[in-house]
Parts: structure tokens; sequence; C-alpha cells
């Protein structure tokens, strides 16, 4: 490996300031999918069992957090850094999702800001996928991963997403990418839908170390990407693969897809009993929603935030006891 990553590989981080405010009062227009929709209904028994030990199992101390930095509370462990691959759904599971995702690209619409190409708010898109997102069975799996309990994303436009990679149609076009950046996410589970042979370029990348120190080597990172000693590449390989990733507190990126395809579902999910922690800042998700929509999904937000209950009752949102391990 060359200490300088060619183009391919080189991938820019996220603007902030004023960029976010631009984009705040315009943002794209609301993908408004499929007028009837034809896709195979959910059926639980796509929960697989996910592996307890997975080759990657990395806590906060890994990525140089101190213990005063940590989410959870007494009597509850909340560090897991990132951990996968592990499978979330059967192969049959992951297959038709793959069909489902691939079947809403045409809604996708096209941006710079983080991801260039992807679809917000699949849960109200997709009716597998909204009821996936609550299915008991999954619910207890992806909260055995981390060891809390973990429900859907309050903030339903930012919850479910589809991201999709591939060369673009123009070749003087830069090819899509997701820059360097943190989610507001504290929970997120991201699933690949594609074989890593289906595509070259399109590799999971992030900065194993501390934001502080991301942001204070910020160029030296993003200009080697992957040939950087503290970049590390997840290992996804076939349709289902998930890796979860603690969003808001590791850097990561993916690299641009040169040819073939690459699609993946992020899906990001709420602790409710340590909803107080939840890092998504307002300035974060307006630039993709606008200023409207992100003051009304705020205040579902905290609603969730400050009547865990009553929220999961109106939702119909299966409450779990907490899991153990992690
Ligand atoms: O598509 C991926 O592999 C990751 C995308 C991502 O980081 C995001 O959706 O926030
Ligand atoms: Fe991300």
């Amino acid at each position: 490996m060359t200490a300088q990553a060619s183009q391919e590989t080189r991938v820019a981080a996220i603007t902030t300031g004023l960029d976010r405010l631009k984009r705040s009062l315009h943002p794209d227009p609301r993908a408004t999918g499929p007028d009837a929709v034809h896709e195979p209904p959910w059926n639980s028994a796509y929960v697989a069992h996910a592996d307890p030990a997975p080759a990657i199992t990395a806590r906060m101390a890994d990525f140089g957090y101190s213990t005063d930095e940590l989410h959870g509370r007494a009597g509850i462990r909340d560090d897991l850094a990132m951990a996968g691959p592990i499978q979330l759904l059967t192969s049959d599971g992951a297959q038709a999702l793959r069909a489902i995702c691939r079947g809403l690209k045409p809604y996708a619409p096209h941006n710079d800001y983080v991801v260039s190409h992807r679809l917000r708010g699949v849960e109200a898109l997709s009716p597998f996928v909204h009821a996936m997102a609550r299915d008991p069975g999954f619910l207890h799996a992806v909260s055995g991963v981390v060891g809390v309990p973990l429900i859907p994303h309050p903030l339903r436009d930012a919850g479910v997403q589809i991201n999709y990679y591939g060369p673009p149609s123009d070749p003087t076009q830069a090819a899509p990418v997701a820059k360097w950046h943190l989610d507001g996410m504290n929970y997120v589970f991201t699933m690949t839908l594609s074989d890593h042979e289906e595509h070259a370029g399109g590799d999971y990348i992030y900065y194993r170390g501390h934001p502080r120190d991301f942001d204070t080597r910020r160029a030296e990172i993003t200009a080697k990407g992957p040939a950087h000693a503290q970049v590390h590449t997840a290992p996804f390989q076939h349709v289902g693969d998930t890796m979860f990733t603690r969003g808001s507190r590791v850097y990561h990126a993916v690299t641009p897809v040169t040819r073939g395809d690459r699609i993946t579902l992020a899906v990001s999910l709420f602790c409710p009993v340590l909803g107080r922690q939840d890092e998504n800042r307002f300035w974060h998700s307006a630039p993709d929603d606008g200023l409207l929509r992100t003051m009304n999904n705020w205040r579902k937000l905290h609603q969730a935030i400050r009547r865990p209950a009553t929220y999961c009752r109106r939702e119909r949102i299966p409450i779990l006891p907490i899991a153990p391990g992690g």
C-alpha cells in the first residue's frame, strides 16, 4: 500500500457552518416513492441469529475515549464502538430487502452533502422496512449486539436510509461517495445489499481514533484515506453483512465506487432509557430535510426523550428488557 491514496480512494470531509444553513433553507424536494407498493410482506422468520462474537468487536477505549466520555449510566454499560460483520437477516430476508431497495432507487435524490445518492425516510416508503424496524425479534437481535434496549429512531426521516453508489452516468462527474463524517445517530447498523465482488471501490472506511485527533489531522487523514495507519476498512463481503457503528463517535466514509453498484441500508436506532444522550443536533438533519420538517421531527424526538414509555405505546413499539452482553 502506498503512503498516498489514489484519486479512487480519496474522500473529502463534509462541509459545515454557513453551508448547512443555506442547505436548510433550500432542501431537496422530498422523495415521494411509488404510488402502489409491490413488495413481499415482511416475515419475522427473516430475523437471523446474530453471531455473538463477530470478527470485529471494538470498545470506545480502543478509539481513545476515556471513561467519562462514554454513553450509559449506572448499571448500563454502553461502550461498544464497532462490531461486525453480523447477519441480522437470513439470506432470504436479505435478498428480499435487496430487491426492495433496488426498486426504490429511482426515488433517491442526488446530493453532495454527505452521501451522494441516498433515500431518507425509508420506513414511510416501504412497509417491509417499517415492519422490520419494529419487529420484536429484530429489535431483540440489535439490542443484544449493543447490550442496551433499542427501538426505531424517532427522527423517522433519518432513521432508515438507503445509500446508492455506482459510477456516474456522466463520466465528467465524481463517483458517489460518503464523505468523512460523524452521524447524528449513536446506534447505526449498516447492512450491505451487494456482494463486494459486484463493485470496485465502495469500501466503508473508518478512523480508529478519537474525533478530536481526526479533526486535528483531518488534511492528512483525508488525503491518505485507507493508506493511513489508523484508517481501517470494514469487512463487508456478502449481501446481508452488517456492521454496528457508534456513528456519532466514529469518523467514517465510503470510497468512490468506480465499477458496478453498491447498495447499503443504514438503520439507526434509539435507546429509550438513554434518550437524553442522543447526539442528534438540529443542524445535522436540517440541511437534508429543511427547517420546517426538521422542527416537526425534532418535536417527536423530544417527546420520546421526555416520555419514552408513552412514546413507545403510542407508536406500538415493543419495549424490551435490557439485553445482556454487548
Ligand atoms: O453506505 C455506507 O456504507 C455508509 C453510509 C453512511 O455512513 C451513512 O449513511 O451515514
Ligand atoms: Fe454515516
